[in-house]
């Protein structure tokens, strides 16, 4: 873990621009995440996997420039090609990336949110364990909701 710790920035999204690449379950699972932290998200993909409220989705895709003004950015289409060159222009801007499909490309790692009783947790890996991740979460959603 020592040789990839991140650390649990708890930062204040509203009103800033969130920028998406990638319209897949796994891109708009992280655009809800966002959109609910009161970001403003733009979702950039051919095709979303479902309708989303809240968020504004630009129906093409990436082109170079597409960071411009981001707070952060999320690459997460199923072209390793696209998301490598959306972690580069980030990297470029010094805008945070998670690229979905990378570890090593990721300038900031999307936790798993837990949020209860006025709480916020995140959780994150070294990167290697995304399914004792997601079981971590799962246990610390239940305890956050169960306290008084
Ligand atoms: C926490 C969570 C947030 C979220 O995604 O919302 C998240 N991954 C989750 C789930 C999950 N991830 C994967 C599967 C399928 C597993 C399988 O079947 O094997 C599932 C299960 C599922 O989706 O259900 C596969 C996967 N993930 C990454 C790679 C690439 C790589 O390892 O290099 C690959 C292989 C892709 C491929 O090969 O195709 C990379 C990353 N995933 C991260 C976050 C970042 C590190 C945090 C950490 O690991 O602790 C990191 C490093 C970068 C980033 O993306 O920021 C979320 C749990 C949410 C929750 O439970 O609430
Ligand atoms: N980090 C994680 O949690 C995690 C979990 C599982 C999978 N993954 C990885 O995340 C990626 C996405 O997974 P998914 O299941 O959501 O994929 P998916 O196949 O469901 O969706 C891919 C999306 O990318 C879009 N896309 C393709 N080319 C594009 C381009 N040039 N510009 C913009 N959008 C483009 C498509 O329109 C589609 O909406 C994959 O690389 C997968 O390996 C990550």
């Amino acid at each position: 873990m020592e040789e990839n710790l991140r650390f649990p920035l708890f930062v204040d999204l509203r009103g800033r621009r969130a920028v998406v690449v990638g319209g897949g379950r796994i891109a708009l699972r992280r655009a809800k995440g966002l959109r609910d932290f009161g970001a403003d998200v733009t979702v950039i993909a051919p095709h979303l996997a479902q309708p989303m409220e809240g968020i504004t989705h630009l129906c093409r895709s990436y082109a170079p420039g597409d960071l411009t003004g981001a707070f952060l950015a999320v690459a997460a289409t199923d072209d390793r090609a696209v998301n490598r060159a959306v972690g580069e222009e980030a990297r470029r801007q010094s805008i945070p990336v998670s690229v979905a499909d990378q570890a090593e490309e990721c300038t900031f790692f999307f936790p798993a949110l837990c949020t209860g009783n006025g709480m916020i947790a995140g959780v994150v890996s070294d990167g290697t364990d995304h399914h004792k991740t997601a079981a971590a979460a799962k246990a610390i959603r239940a305890v956050l909701e169960e306290l008084e």
